[in-house]
């Protein structure tokens, strides 16, 4: 039997892993617009990944405090879903953008300790969806995608006020206790399903949807 919990899987780079990740049942698919990343595409390259997407999957651009004129030229590009703000964006950088682009934004806060919970407090007055992600550590070369787990403790049993995502260091073999552990109904991947730094795996993608989607409500 099928749950209702919904897979992102980010890091998407040509329509091949695209599709292969809506084969696998993912609910979102992650395009990531930073440069310094093995998962950066252009905006020529996004627009292409995404072109076959059925109409219900959410097309999602991440982003590492972008200014306007770069996303103007992402959102003017790629038809998207959704903006995810993975960097140091303040909350009234994320209602702008909100206002700005009229797209839902997911803002993602890196999570390491119970001080880090009144940031989600507070970005989820100002965001349609909150990201939960492991705090990089602090000389790592990206901001996320780094396949490092939080303490799961510190948001078990919390609520917030908008929809919220689970990060950081998922895979197929600890995916089903995350979700049991946090309550999480939506969970977000990206290393735990490559073979290599950028390369989706089909099959690791399919399992790891089933795993999450396994678990009861
Ligand atoms: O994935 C990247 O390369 C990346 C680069 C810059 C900012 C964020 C990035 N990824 C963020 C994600 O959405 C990841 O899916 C999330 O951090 C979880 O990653 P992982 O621990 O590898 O599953």
């Amino acid at each position: 039997m099928h749950s209702d919990i919904r897979v992102k899987i980010c890091g998407l780079r040509d329509a091949a892993m695209v599709a292969s990740a809506v084969q696998a049942g993912a609910a979102y698919v992650g395009l990531v617009f930073f440069p310094k990343s093995p998962r950066h595409v252009s905006i020529e390259e996004a627009r292409s990944a995404v072109v076959d997407v059925p109409p219900g999957i959410a097309k999602v651009a991440l982003v590492v405090d972008a200014d306007d004129t770069s996303l103007d030229a992402i959102v003017g590009g790629v038809p998207l879903d959704m903006l995810q703000l993975h960097g140091a964006e303040t909350p009234e950088r994320v209602a702008e953008i909100k206002a700005r682009y009229g797209l839902p934004v997911m803002k993602a806060v890196g999570v390491a300790g119970s001080e880090d919970m009144a940031q989600l407090d507070i970005y989820a007055d100002v965001a349609d969806q909150l990201l939960m992600d492991a705090k990089p550590p602090r000389n790592a070369a990206l901001p996320g995608g780094n396949g490092l787990a939080f303490d799961w403790r510190l948001i078990a049993g919390r609520k917030w006020s908008v929809p919220w995502m689970l990060a950081g260091g998922l895979n197929v073999g600890n995916v089903a206790e995350a979700i049991e552990r946090t309550g999480a109904r939506q969970v977000d991947v990206s290393s735990g399903v490559e073979s290599a730094p950028g390369v989706k795996d089909p099959q690791r993608m399919a399992d790891f949807v089933a795993s999450a989607r396994a678990q009861e409500p």
